[in-house]
């Protein structure tokens, strides 16, 4: 078995300030790697540069053994669209808000080729019950959904084409801590249904324990500690590890 996605060498500077210092990644099949770190630590910038919104100065991507430089625009839009998922902190940032909820997700099926309406509209239904959202709410504005609502929409119009790979970036901040629960919970249901991949972007280490399999620490755009997650959050061996587990356990 090979990686779905390899990193190696990645480096990116803002000036003076290096978000990223000879990252190195990989993500097998169905694998779900979390990327902790206090903030400002490169996560997000790393997440950009994987999955191919922004280039580094070094460094290569390689997704299913491509360099992912090495594809045109158009392929690198299609892979945006049919293998890869994006679900953004703000649900804003993935949904299209002048659009009704049911739109949001026969939008990216009609982009990856569906025509008949009654199977778009019949696939949309389903999967607002797959996300616990009343099928009734199909024709409503996402803007008239509450902040949980609005990123279970965001998930579903992700996972409605079963993309192989889904980037997160911090899916559950800025939610109130019952309503993280409930999407954590449901995240891990559709992960291990579906037999995503996912490179997960969160500060939340409770979040990281109940999602991934294996944990990458960054600290100053560097990996500083990585393994399976049971042994980073239990037997953390760097300090700035030891630091972030205690601080939460301290919390
Ligand atoms: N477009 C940009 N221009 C200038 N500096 C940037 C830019 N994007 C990121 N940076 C800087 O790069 C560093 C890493 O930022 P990044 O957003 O990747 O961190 P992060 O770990 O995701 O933080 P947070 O958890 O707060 O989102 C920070 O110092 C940030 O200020």
């Amino acid at each position: 078995m090979t990686p779905l996605l390899e990193a190696s060498g990645l480096s990116l500077r803002f000036g003076a300030i290096r978000a990223l210092d000879d990252v190195a990644i990989d993500v097998w099949p169905g694998e779900v790697l979390a990327i902790v770190g206090e903030s400002g630590s490169g996560k997000s910038t790393l997440l950009r540069v994987l999955s191919g919104q922004q280039a580094a100065e070094a460094g290569t991507v390689r997704y299913d053994g491509a360099d992912i430089r090495s594809l045109s625009e158009a392929a690198l839009r299609r892979l945006s669209r049919s293998d890869w998922g994006f679900v953004h902190q703000n649900p804003r940032d993935g949904l299209r808000m002048a659009i009704s909820a049911g739109g949001n997700i026969g939008e990216r099926l009609m982009a990856n080729g569906a025509r008949h309406y009654g199977d778009i509209r019949a696939e949309a239904l389903a999967w607002l019950s797959r996300v616990e959202i009343d099928p009734a709410r199909i024709d409503a504005l996402p803007r008239t959904f509450s902040g949980g609502m609005q990123q279970r929409l965001q998930i579903a119009r992700t996972l409605v084409t079963r993309p192989r790979l889904v980037f997160m970036d911090e899916p559950t901040g800025g939610l109130d801590v019952s309503v993280q629960a409930k999407l954590l919970d449901m995240l891990r249901g559709l992960v291990r249904d579906l037999g995503l991949s996912v490179v997960i972007v969160t500060h939340d280490i409770a979040a990281a324990r109940l999602l991934a399999h294996r944990i990458v620490v960054m600290r100053h755009g560097r990996v500083v500690e990585e393994g399976l997650t049971d042994r980073v959050l239990d037997d953390p061996q760097h300090p700035y590890t030891q630091l972030l587990v205690s601080s939460v356990l301290a919390a």
